[in-house]
């Protein structure tokens, strides 16, 4: 069993889908693991108007379970009927929490959880804090969700729109790919294998590709996400946030500052493109009809004229010893061949090739070694190595050492809500974004966006089912390589 923490969980946003399908389900999964036990309670907030027995059955539905744990689970769950711009009904909240409080000996820790529209992100932080409800007798932390801005100036204006009513270690700004375990993982392996670690730079690597890769559409957040986009809902965050755990440094300690410092070491020595590079470096897409999708255009809430790309491919360039000259690819788009991730580290060949010579009949051009990191669905790492085939004579042949998780060990494995809630619980905040992260993540982001804002995109231009438009190809290929994980045309 796992070590008992106390907390009251205020969720603002609480009968939202991303509270019933993720945030309920893993509480429940601490509570199951013992990290909740007798001291929590949660309350629930949002306007629609439910007593506390109608949001539990609501709660009870989303955790799929009606057996005696689950309804001893249950009966730690409020909920009050709250709009988050009534500055006067947060005195009500507070006796709510003061209650609780007193009721499951919560020590005066509270959870404030942000699961809402971003434009309430501010308002809710400035009320929590004037209206008396963020008290210093035990920790009050605020957890953000997705997106954080729309850009620089406006993550600034939010973030120091925070910083009046809550310090950053306060402050956890959910991604939730920093809670999937192959994404913990990266540090494991690099920091934790010589073999790895000491090959991990320009001299031995040719170039790093990160593929997210999703096979829905946009479902029903069409209407979110036409105003956001691929480059701002999945490149600014969870890309970034997996570029800078491939890049940085090794840190001093294994410890949430000592990382965070090192991964905006790393953001800061990423190459911000001028017009042209941008123009260059990153090319955007948009789904057409094909099979039985319809095209991005044609979905519901999505205007028929709509610019907004589904699809971004990009080359990063980082300009410090470790990385200089070795690109890192990035793509993420929906609709396309299947729903993964993974990174692929493609390693540079031998100088010598002294098994192959011009003439020679003995042996094919020795292969390329590449590390792959499957994040998910599979998790695991394969290495394809070079090796003599099984014969009389002597060629060589690419063969691959893996390892996979184990399919029932995964299932064991906690989902990225479950893991963020809980380091939220112990006040760690490695896998949330430091607001420099999210910074220089901007900064660099907003430079494509100018340019794609200047031009008009020829969408749509790629088919469901395939792996983007053919620029993103062109990218790769006329820097002479290839996308490691490619469709056969
Ligand atoms: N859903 C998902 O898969 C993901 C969501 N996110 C992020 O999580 C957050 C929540 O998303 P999601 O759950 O999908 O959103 P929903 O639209 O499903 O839920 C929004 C919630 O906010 C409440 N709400 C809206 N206006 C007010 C108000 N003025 N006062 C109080 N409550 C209000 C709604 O209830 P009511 O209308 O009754 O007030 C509802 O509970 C967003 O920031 C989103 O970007 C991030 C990743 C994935
Ligand atoms: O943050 C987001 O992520 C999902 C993809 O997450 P995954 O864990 O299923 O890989 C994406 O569909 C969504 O558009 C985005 O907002």
């Amino acid at each position: 069993m796992a070590s008992e923490r106390s907390a009251l969980f205020i969720f603002f946003g609480g009968t939202g889908d991303l509270a019933y399908r993720k945030l309920y389900p893993s509480l429940f999964n601490l509570y199951q693991k013992g990290t909740l036990r007798e001291k929590f309670a949660v309350v629930g907030t949002a306007r629609d108007k439910l007593t506390d027995e109608k949001f539990r059955e609501k709660v009870q539905k989303s955790i799929g379970s009606d057996s005696k744990e689950a309804e001893k689970f249950i009966s730690h769950f409020y909920y009050e009927a709250h709009d988050v711009t009534d500055k006067a009904h947060y005195s009500v909240l507070k006796e709510r929490a003061v209650e609780l409080d007193k009721k499951y000996k919560l020590q005066g820790n509270q959870i404030f959880y942000l699961s809402m529209a971003p434009n309430f992100f501010g308002t809710v932080a400035g009320y929590l804090r004037s209206e008396g409800l963020v008290n210093d007798k035990g920790f009050s932390r605020l957890v953000i969700e997705k997106p954080f801005g729309r850009d620089y100036d406006s993550a600034k204006a939010l973030n120091e729109a925070l910083a009046q009513s809550f310090d950053e270690e306060q402050i956890f700004r959910i991604d939730h790919y920093l809670g999937k375990e192959m994404i913990q993982n990266i540090e494991a392996l690099r920091f934790g294998n010589t073999i790895i670690e000491s090959l991990w730079n320009n001299r031995y690597i040719d170039n790093i590709q990160v593929t997210l890769s999703e096979k829905l559409g946009v479902e029903e957040r069409a209407s979110y996400y036409d105003k956001s986009g691929a480059l701002r809902d999945m490149v600014q965050n969870h890309i970034m946030q997996i570029v800078s755990l491939l890049a940085m440094e090794q840190p001093v300690a294994f410890t949430d500052s000592d990382i965070r410092a090192e991964k905006v070491k790393a953001l800061r020595s990423l190459r911000v493109y001028n017009v042209a590079e941008a123009a260059t470096n990153f090319v955007r897409g948009q789904y057409d009809a094909g099979g039985k999708i319809n095209p991005y255009r044609e979905e519901d809430n999505v205007p028929a004229d709509s610019n907004t790309e589904t699809f971004v491919a990009g080359k990063l360039m980082f300009d410090n010893y470790r990385w200089s000259g070795t690109p890192f690819y990035i793509r993420t788009g929906k609709v396309l061949a299947d729903k993964f991730t993974r990174v692929d580290v493609v390693f540079k060949k031998p100088l010598v090739d002294i098994f192959s010579f011009p003439g020679s009949s003995t042996s094919k051009p020795l292969d390329t070694n590449v590390l792959t990191l499957y994040i998910e669905p599979k998790a695991g790492f394969a290495l394809k190595i070079n090796a003599k085939n099984n014969d009389q004579g002597f060629q060589t042949a690419p063969v691959t050492m893996e390892y996979f998780v184990d399919p029932e060990d995964s299932k064991k494995t906690p989902e990225p809500y479950e893991r963020l809630l809980h380091d939220a619980l112990k006040g760690d905040g490695t896998n949330f974004s430091s607001w420099q992260e999210v910074s220089y993540a901007w900064k660099f982001v907003d430079q494509i966006r100018k340019v794609w804002d200047l031009q008009q995109p020829n969408f749509p231009n790629y088919t469901p089912g395939s792996m983007g438009p053919a620029a993103a190809d062109e990218l790769i290929e006329r820097d002479h390589r290839q996308w490691v994980y490619r469709l056969n045309k």
